[in-house]
């Protein structure tokens, strides 16, 4: 039975994030062979850069916030995206203020942060949030991955991916891993499971 196609607008300024995000909905249609409708995806991404306030606070409240924001500027339905990496050792942080450390530190300051601890490890974290439009209270997707931070190693295309060494990525950074290792392990990859589930619910 065909599903309506319905398109989904991504507010985000991150051309890496808004290609995984199409490469890992694109892969789920693969596998999803087309015929169970509770797997197939039923929706295309568009996107739009726009420029909003950042808040302070725990990985949801800098979410939602993001997210009610960009629902109020585009007067509709919209999914935001906030990206986290909490380092163990220092509490959590930087976790969703990881944007402004690698811009100020770079990869190799990461690990400097990291010189005076025994403990090297870290999570990703990814943070989907939903709003049905103006005054909705959105709704967030938490996907989230293990692992440690190391002297970068990989191509530095993307954030910190040649720093972090995802536990499931058999020694190698995400850097290292190529588009299908990485969306299949991915902080982003479980996060998104979870938003495309609700999305296929809704009428
Ligand atoms: O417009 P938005 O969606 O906010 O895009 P952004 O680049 O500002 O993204 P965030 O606010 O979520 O900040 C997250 C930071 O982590 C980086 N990042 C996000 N996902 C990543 C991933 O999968 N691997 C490596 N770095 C990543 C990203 O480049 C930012 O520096
Ligand atoms: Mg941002």
């Amino acid at each position: 039975m065909a599903t309506t196609p319905r398109t989904v607008l991504f507010v985000t300024g991150n051309a890496n994030k808004l290609k995984e995000v199409r490469s890992i909905l694109l892969a789920s249609t693969q596998h999803a062979g087309g015929s169970d409708p509770a797997t197939t995806p039923s929706f295309s991404v568009e996107s739009q850069d726009l420029d909003l306030p950042e808040v302070q606070g725990s990985t949801q409240e800098v979410a939602r916030a993001k997210v009610k924001a960009a629902a109020d500027v585009v007067g509709g339905p919209c999914i935001t995206e906030d990206t986290a990496l909490a380092f163990e050792a220092l509490g959590g942080l930087p976790g969703p203020y990881i944007k402004y450390f690698l811009k100020a530190v770079g990869l190799e300051g990461l690990n400097n942060m990291l010189a005076g601890f025994s403990s090297k490890r870290a999570t990703a974290i990814c943070t989907f949030a939903y709003s049905a439009g103006p005054g909705s209270e959105p709704v967030l997707f938490e996907g989230t991955t293990e692992g440690k931070i190391v002297p970068a190693r990989g191509p530095t295309h993307f954030g910190w991916d040649p720093v972090f060494e995802p536990d499931e990525g058999e020694g190698r950074t995400y850097a290292e891993m190529d588009g299908t290792a990485k969306n299949a392990i991915s902080h982003r990859y479980r996060a998104l499971e979870k938003l495309r589930k609700f999305l296929l619910e809704q009428k």
